[in-house]
């Protein structure tokens, strides 16, 4: 209890104040005493540590006891009190916490605090009366806003929508008390949310259509943001019990989708792969990263532009780098019109990026500047000669300390790192396109890194607000590789009898952001046909005689290399797999070229056409995909399951409402994966990528064992070994 006339209750549940069972029964105790206390006039609720709270206890959502006390009563319990009750909300006010603080009469911020209704993120809506308070609040529109996209408020924000009565600079609680102390004794009818009317709209029927329609193009597939959608319509068309019930009815369904379990998982992955370990013992516990105070980026190519983007934005001084004077000021140009653009996306939160000091932000074409610079993140050509050269010449110019990072896609982490004199200090960081833009990081450990080396790269992730996610070092590292047999496989339908436009509407209606073909076209055709004709798989080195669909005994098909040699890069030549109204064009539409093309292609190989449904279309392309996933946990080159569904959800569009492949393996089932692998492979005996891993098949004979047990498995088999 605190002084005078209010009560103090104070939220407990280290770290983030969690609303498990034990915290809403003391809250709800704290709240019958507070009401059984004559002495208590108002009532104050705040959080321990300087955060309110960030909701009900994830954790528990899965728990088989998870029946027992509720936090909607409770909430009631709170606006029917007949002594004002504020929330002092500090640091955060998330889901469960806010709508608390809904149930308030009053409710005061700190000016650094955030708030918001993240449910949907993890599956769900705000199931304790919060679709039906918030709109109440602050009107339909916002309300919608902030529930179906889940997203962080800051308190100014908070305060012009009317959703906090006052910010404040100071002391939350000590105001909180103040402004309590002074509502003693006003009436409280007019606080109670759930007594007033859902403020009108003149178009509220129109206003609500269109609203669907931009909800559901976003969703992809995902359940929550339209129940939010449904929750908050009830709230303009029902009473405030009325809605509750269609609230805790849409709830409900949310739990039982297995949507909502898929993202839950998601949210405990991407924390656990910041606690990362390497087979050889090094780990986040006994490793510091290093502080990075300049940083330097070669090479101002797409992927350069958007590293030092990044940097900046993360407030890191940055040296850019490239060969030569007219490459510098190709490369400064688009920098600069990329920080333009994000500075002006930050000045509408706010905020500001300061970037025209050359204290922050430095070009230049003279190596000796990288002298002082504590991290450098070359960005060349992924061409090993080139990478091995510039690593040779900043092993000699960077200070002994400074960390070598190469941004790569598949190339050997040693063989760069052997033509310094520093192999300790190299790592791979893979950036995604665009690299200002896309949350993965994939750090790649070579035989010599430090583990001090991958704990300044996992800092620098976080730093610049992304995931980071370690990996050991082979071709095509985790993210690429267990791309390759997906690609190869979706070319391979197209051979079969199938079209672009049909695989990558499987895909899409799967939920993937872009299918195989529309990606391959964005990203460009002649990517992969470089690095095949350095394989060797095409172009002139290839031995004549080779067979046209037959590389090394297995299956190959020179599709995409037929589209490059006449001229069909993707999008930037206007045509790819499809055709785009001109060169540099983004709107994909199937082109009669193509099909014809692929018949005569059919024809020519002798290849009989078939229809493919969407079943096949959809397990060729992701079977192969998890079944690469097994051989790479089994081979030690990611720690767990967890980093390669992050990877797959945050560097290729995985959709995030189904957890990841590895996640979506164990809900199909192994059993179910492993004969369907097995039945494609005996069609196709001539492609590796189909024949199910050994581990996969372990795993089967162990008897289907849930995903957070598999790694259980490997280890007790190379104890054995
Ligand atoms: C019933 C009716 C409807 C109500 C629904 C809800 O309220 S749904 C809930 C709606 N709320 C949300 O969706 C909010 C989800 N949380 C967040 O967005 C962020 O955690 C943060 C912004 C609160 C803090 O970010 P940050 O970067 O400063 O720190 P960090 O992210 O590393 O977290 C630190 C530790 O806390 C853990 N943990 C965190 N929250 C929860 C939780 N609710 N539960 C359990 N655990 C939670 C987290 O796992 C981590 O544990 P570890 O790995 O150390 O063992």
């Amino acid at each position: 209890m605190g002084a005078a006339a209010v009560a103090v209750i104070r939220l407990r549940n280290p770290p983030v104040n969690a609303l498990s069972l034990t915290a809403l029964q003391a809250l709800e105790d704290g709240l019958k005493r507070a009401d059984a206390d004559p002495s208590v006039k108002a009532v104050m609720i705040c959080g321990e540590n300087g955060k309110f709270s960030a909701g009900a206890d994830i954790r528990g959502f899965s728990s088989p006891k998870r029946h027992g006390i509720a936090l909607g009563p409770i909430i009631s319990l709170i606006e029917k009190s007949e002594k004002p009750v504020v929330a002092a909300i500090e640091g955060i006010a998330l889901g469960g916490g806010l709508e608390v603080a809904l149930g308030c009469h009053y409710r005061i911020a700190h000016v650094k605090a955030r708030m918001g209704l993240p449910e949907v993120t993890i599956g769900l809506l705000p199931g304790a009366q919060g679709t039906q308070r918030l709109p109440r609040l602050i009107g339909v529109p916002a309300a919608l806003d902030i529930i179906t996209t889940g997203r962080h408020i800051p308190a100014t924000e908070a305060l012009k929508l009317g959703l906090v009565d006052e910010v404040v600079e100071e002391n939350t609680v000590e105001a909180a008390i103040r402004l309590a102390n002074k509502v003693i004794g006003q009436p409280l009818g007019p606080r109670r949310l759930s007594l007033k009317p859902v403020p009108k709209l003149p178009n509220m029927e129109a206003f609500l259509r269109e609203a669907l329609v931009k909800v559901k193009k976003q969703a992809h597939g995902c359940l929550a943001p339209e129940l939010c959608f449904q929750a908050v319509k009830a709230a303009t068309e029902q009473t405030f019990a009325d809605g509750v019930r269609k609230e805790q009815e849409l709830f409900n369904i949310l739990l039982t989708s297995g949507q909502a379990q898929a993202l839950q998982y998601a949210f405990f992955a991407e924390r656990a792969v910041q606690k990362w370990t390497t087979p050889s013992g090094a780990s986040w516990k006994s490793a510091s990263p290093q502080p990075i105070h300049k940083a330097a980026v070669i090479g101002l190519g797409t992927m350069g532009r958007g590293i030092v983007t990044s940097l900046v934005k993360a407030n890191i001084p940055v040296v850019a780098l490239e060969q030569n004077l007219e490459y510098l000021n190709m490369g400064r140009k688009a920098v600069m019109l990329l920080l333009e653009r994000e500075a002006m996306k930050m000045e509408q939160g706010a905020q500001t990026l300061r970037f025209h000091n050359p204290a922050r932000l430095q070009f230049t074409v003279d190596f000796d500047v990288l002298q002082d610079v504590d991290l450098v993140i070359e960005a060349v050509f992924e061409n090993m000669a080139l990478k091995k050269e510039i690593f040779q010449k900043i092993s000699r110019i960077c200070k002994p300390g400074a960390f070598l990072c190469t941004n790569t896609s598949a190339l050997n982490i040693d063989e760069i790192a052997s033509a310094t004199r520093c192999p300790q200090q190299v790592i791979g960081t893979h950036f995604f396109s665009p690299a200002h833009v896309m949350r993965l990081l994939e750090i790649i450990y070579g035989l010599h890194t430090s583990a001090t080396a991958i704990a300044t790269a996992m800092q620098l992730a976080k730093a610049l607000k992304k995931v980071g996610v370690v990996v050991g070092n082979c071709f095509g590292f985790v993210g690429n590789r267990m791309m390759f047999p997906y690609v190869q496989q979706a070319v391979f339908l197209l051979e079969e009898g199938s079209r672009p436009e049909a695989i990558d509407q499987v895909l899409e209606d799967f939920g993937f952001k872009i299918g195989p073909f529309r990606m391959s076209d964005l990203a460009g055709l002649d990517v992969g046909w470089r690095s095949r004709k350095g394989q060797g798989l095409t172009g002139a080195s290839l031995p004549p005689g080779t067979p046209a669909r037959q590389r090394h005994g297995h299956r190959y098909s020179p599709l995409p290399d037929l589209l490059c040699e006449n001229g069909r890069f993707g999008q930037k030549t206007g045509k790819g797999w499809y055709q785009y109204e001109k060169a540099g064009g983004r709107t994909a539409k199937p082109d009669p070229w193509l099909h014809n093309f692929l018949a005569q292609y059919r024809d020519t190989h002798h290849i009989k056409t078939r229809f493919i449904d969407q079943e096949e279309i959809l397990e060729r392309c992701l079977f192969p995909l998890m079944n690469e996933g097994f051989d790479i946990l089994a081979e030690g080159i990611a720690s767990g399951p967890e980093h390669l569904d992050v990877i797959y959800i945050n560097g290729y569009g995985w959709p995030k409402h189904r957890g990841g492949p590895m996640f979506h393996a164990s809900t199909i089932g192994l059993p179910r994966v492993l004969a369907k692998l097995q039945k494609y492979s005996e069609a196709h005996p001539d492609v590796p990528g189909l024949r199910p891993s050994a581990f996969l098949k372990k795993l089967v004979a162990m008897g289907n064992p849930p995903l957070k047990d598999w790694m259980s498995y490997l280890s007790r088999q190379s104890n054995k070994l």
